[in-house]
């Protein structure tokens, strides 16, 4: 594009010497200036035709003045030549070319650059970033404009790569779920692709055939193991290492998403299984018993709920320990499993209980119910041990006994209740006489409540006579509750509801006070010493405020605490042995004294017997009752009364209403009784009353 000027001949410049030499002078530095100007023309040329960028210039007209190679080959151009002089319009579509000529108007009017524009390229695939600034001449008259454009399609891909790997953890994290997951995934890489074929074979889903030949990525598990493998199709050309490394974390993340799948997958299994047994539990036999409960009323058929609890699992669990109790209710578990088979629902919802749930087949309810029973206390053997279990069972009917599931699970629930008191091992069928009874129950423990708030509760004292002196020396007292309504009622009638509730607690707290602060005033009106003996229910032995409770009622009363005695059973000491010993001493430290109560219905042996800090024995009023007619309860009340003294322990016994009875106990050597024969419990005044007529009496003889 340079041409070269010629040096001027001498015979040009005739005339005047000096001015020619200087002429001369002056044209070979401008010589050398063209020639150093032209050659960093050739210079700039050559960088600019080797960038792969590419720059430009054009006219105001929008002609090109310059395109550097990359241009020319861009647009099939053999040379730049063939190009200069040329619009966009005549090269590109006429949408293309007029967006460029938008662009390159406004900055020719404007005079402002129009810098770092992305673009997709107009020939070929990618992307570019276009600059485009005005074009001067040296007044500064904008004559054109100027443009160069990078290729960023290699940013723009890494950008691509990117943005899908974080829209792939984003679903990870908001637990979109695995199918749409992997569904989604597949289309993007699709697309990101160019549609190559794409698929992730995870272990339990269909295999999917591909025929192409496939690259293929392990889809690993948080422990090592592997889901699977996501599978490309291979490029024609090979793909670069960062695609790969890309599929590579593609894969990664599916197994992550596999991973949590399986986590809330277990979650959600967890939540709706017991864990021992694998059973329904609680929450999916409601949703599952309300779905049955419809279906069934649709199409009129009945439904049967069954709460099945086992009889002697606590003495399992006890004897054998907890793992043999886990392995039996498995076993349990699946012996019912295995009768309802497809036909109802069994749930284990806590301990050892079970709800079974039965949809009406050909086969009737009680049959099936019955097998289950059979099934269940079939003999088993546990580390060993040969054992066998029974069960009761409680079951109300839909319709007949209840309509929804909280109905049928109250009446199904008395039905138990009733099959275990009356004998266990047993299918009870819920009846309306059961729910009348339970609604009384409730009234029952309303008014009991109340009565403690009111204090409704009396006492009366039953005497005790020391047989060798004919003297009372002590009474037991007994509570009774002066209902409002039905009168004076006995322990019977209320003691086990108080038990059961709990309120057993606050009246006995009553119980004793009452009984502290009467001794007190006896001795304070100078009535003879007595013992007064107070019942201790279980419920109230486990209580751990119960010594506290003890001593709060001497202090308030004032009473010397050997003038109280308590009286314990001898199965509720039984039951955690260690613990009774434990808590009759701390009484001991008191200074009370401790009685067992109707002692020979337990089983405590001799040398246990030795380990209680106690004072007297009561013999059960049972062994009493038909002496002299029965010589095993003689033979069993003797039995007491010298291992009483062998103890060096008082014997009292209980229930004595004859002559006959009395006599024969002061033969055997017992020492005090306790009976109608000398008074029932009676009111603090009767007591009183009896008290002084015997000691008249005693005086006057
Ligand atoms: N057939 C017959 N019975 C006789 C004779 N002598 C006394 N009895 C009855 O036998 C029971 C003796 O009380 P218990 O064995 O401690 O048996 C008591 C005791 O276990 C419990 N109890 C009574 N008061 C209390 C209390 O304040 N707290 C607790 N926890 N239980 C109490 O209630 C049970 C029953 O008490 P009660 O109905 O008062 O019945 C009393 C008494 O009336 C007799 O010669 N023949």
């Amino acid at each position: 594009m340079t041409r070269q000027p010629g040096r001027p001949s001498k015979s040009m410049n005739a005339g005047s010497n000096g001015g020619d030499e200087c002429l001369l002078q002056r044209f070979d530095a401008l010589q050398e200036q063209h020639l150093s100007l032209t050659e960093r023309y050739e210079w700039l040329e050559t960088m600019i035709n080797y960038v792969p960028d590419f720059i430009y210039a054009k006219d105001r007209d929008g002609r090109f003045l310059f395109a550097n190679r990359a241009i020319v080959i861009n647009n099939d151009f053999n040379n730049v030549e063939e190009l200069i002089g040329l619009t966009d319009a005549e090269i590109h579509s006429a949408a293309d070319a007029e967006k460029i000529d938008e662009v390159e108007r406004r900055v020719m009017e404007t005079g402002e650059p129009d810098l770092g524009v992305e673009e997709r390229r107009i020939r070929g695939e990618g992307w570019l970033m276009m600059s485009r600034v005005p074009l001067r001449d040296r007044s500064g008259n904008i004559i054109g404009v100027v443009g160069a454009s990078r290729d960023i399609s290699a940013r723009k891909r890494a950008e691509e790569l990117m943005s899908t790997q974080t829209r792939l953890l984003q679903d990870v994290a908001r637990g979109v779920d695995l199918g749409s997951f992997l569904r989604d995934a597949q289309a993007l890489l699709e697309r990101l692709l160019d549609g190559r074929r794409v698929h992730f074979q995870v272990d339990d889903r269909q295999a999917e055939v591909f025929t192409e030949e496939a690259v293929e990525f392990p889809i690993l598990s948080r422990d090592g193991g592997r889901h699977g493998v996501l599978m490309v199709a291979k490029a024609w050309d090979n793909d670069d290492a960062g695609l790969m490394e890309f599929l590579a974390g593609v894969a990664q993340t599916a197994g992550i998403a596999i991973d949590r799948h399986q986590d809330i997958t277990h979650i959600a299994y967890l939540a709706e299984h017991d864990a021992l047994t694998g059973l329904p539990n609680r929450t999916l036999l409601d949703r599952k018993l309300g779905e049955l409960l419809e279906k069934s009323s649709r199409q009129q058929k009945c439904v049967a709920v069954a709460f099945v609890d086992l009889d002697n699992f606590k003495f399992v669990n006890d004897s054998l320990g907890h793992a043999a109790g886990d392995e039996l209710l498995k076993v349990v578990a699946r012996r019912i499993s295995t009768q309802i088979r497809n036909d109802g629902i069994v749930s284990r919802i806590g301990g050892d209980e079970f709800i079974i749930v039965l949809e009406e087949t050909s086969v009737p309810m009680s049959e099936r119910l019955r097998a289950i029973l059979e099934a269940i206390s079939a003999p088993l053997t546990i580390d060993g041990v040969e054992i066998r279990v029974t069960c009761s069972i409680g079951v109300a009917c839909s319709g007949e006994h209840g309509d929804t599931a909280s109905e049928l699970f109250a009446s199904a629930d008395m039905a138990l209740y009733r099959a275990k008191e009356s004998g266990r091992d047993r299918i009870q069928l819920f009846t309306h006489a059961m729910g009348e009874e339970a609604r009384n129950k409730l009234v029952r423990i309303e008014e009991l409540r109340r009565a403690v708030e009111r204090d409704e509760f009396v006492l009366h004292y039953q005497p005790q006579k020391d047989i060798r002196t004919g003297r009372i020396i002590g009474v037991e007292a007994l509570v009774r509750w002066q209902h409002p309504a039905e009168g004076l009622l006995l322990p019977g009638a209320f003691i086990p509801l108080a038990e059961e509730t709990g309120l057993i607690v606050a009246i006995g707290d009553i119980v004793l006070r009452k009984a502290c602060q009467q001794n007190r005033n006896w001795q304070d009106r100078g009535l003879a010493m007595l013992r007064v003996a107070v019942n201790v229910s279980a419920r109230q032995f486990l209580e751990r405020s119960l010594t506290d409770q003890v001593s709060s009622a001497l202090q308030s009363a004032g009473l010397d605490p050997r003038w109280l005695e308590l009286e314990l059973t001898e199965s509720l000491i039984m039951r955690d042995l260690e613990g009774a010993i434990e808590r009759m001493r701390e009484l001991k430290q008191l200074g009370v004294s401790l009685a067992i109560d109707d002692f020979g219905t337990g089983y405590s042996s001799l040398s246990t017997l030795r380990r209680f800090p106690l004072s007297r024995l009561k013999i059960d009023r049972s062994f009493i009752a038909d002496i002299p007619h029965k010589a095993g309860d003689m033979a069993i009340t003797a039995a007491i009364v010298s291992l009483g003294r062998t103890l060096e322990l008082e014997v009292v016994a209980e229930g004595v209403e004859t002559e006959e009875q009395a006599h024969f106990l002061a033969g055997a050597g017992c020492e005090m009784f306790q009976g109608y024969l000398l008074a029932r419990p009676l009111p603090p005044s009767e007591v009183e009353d009896l008290i002084l007529q015997m000691t008249t009496q005693r005086d006057g003889d």
